[in-house]
């Protein structure tokens, strides 16, 4: 038996899921967690995002609590919140919400939060915050249009992607570009590999 601890995957971003086989992890198992995920009445960004990352991973970790399969597991959840200064914007659902995030973004700086948080083998939480600045090109009528239809802003924070077209918007970008997408690859690994986990193990089936 090898002594390497099972991995949870909280999440049922497709996202995620890519970006961790990115890096040569592959989760034993998916556990997308529900939960609400409405900020709390002056609630900054930055808070929220551990907040929603450290629920969604004790939520797993409640769910997984009578599966013996996965005593001592480590469970892995993230949530991103894009804001515009204090202003947190919608994870756009309807295309009205995805122009007023265009609207906010166009020409504008803003900041991506991703919270990171792993249910380590004892059952706490660690968390990380990453925090990504960006500026977006100014939208003309056009690129607005296209945007919108074509679709990529579906449940996305903020009513864009940065992996998708709107990567031609992004003028400047400083912290995690894969922070942005929704899983910060550095910060992710330290701690996964803070708490035993073989980072490296499959890098050589990547080849
Ligand atoms: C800003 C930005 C967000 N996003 C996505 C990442 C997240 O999936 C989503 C933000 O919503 P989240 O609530 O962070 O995640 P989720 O509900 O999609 O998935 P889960 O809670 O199950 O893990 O926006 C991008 O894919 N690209 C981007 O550039």
């Amino acid at each position: 038996m090898s002594g390497r601890p099972k991995l949870v995957l909280a999440s049922g971003s497709p996202r995620r899921l890519a970006l961790l086989d990115q890096a040569g992890i592959r989760p034993e198992r998916l556990m997308p967690a529900e939960i609400d995920e409405t900020p709390k009445r002056g609630e900054l960004p930055r808070t929220l995002a551990s907040r929603l990352a450290s629920e969604k991973a004790a939520k797993a970790r409640d769910l997984l609590a009578l599966d013996p399969a996965f005593k001592g597991a480590l469970i892995l959840a993230a949530d991103t919140v894009v804001a515009v200064g204090r202003r947190i914007l919608p994870k756009a659902e309807l295309a009205d919400e995805a122009l007023a995030c265009l609207k906010l973004l166009s020409g504008c700086s803003h900041r991506v939060y991703t919270g990171v948080a792993l249910v380590t083998a004892s059952g706490s939480v660690r968390t990380r915050l990453v925090e990504t600045r960006l500026r977006f090109k100014r939208l003309s009528r056009e690129d607005t249009e296209a945007y919108l239809s074509s679709g990529e802003w579906r449940g996305k924070a903020g009513g864009y992607a940065i992996q998708g077209l709107a990567g031609a918007f992004v003028v400047k970008l400083v912290g995690s570009y894969t922070g942005v997408v929704g899983l910060p690859l550095y910060e992710t690994l330290s701690l996964l590999g803070g708490e035993g986990y073989p980072v490296h193990a499959d890098w050589a089936s990547k080849l």
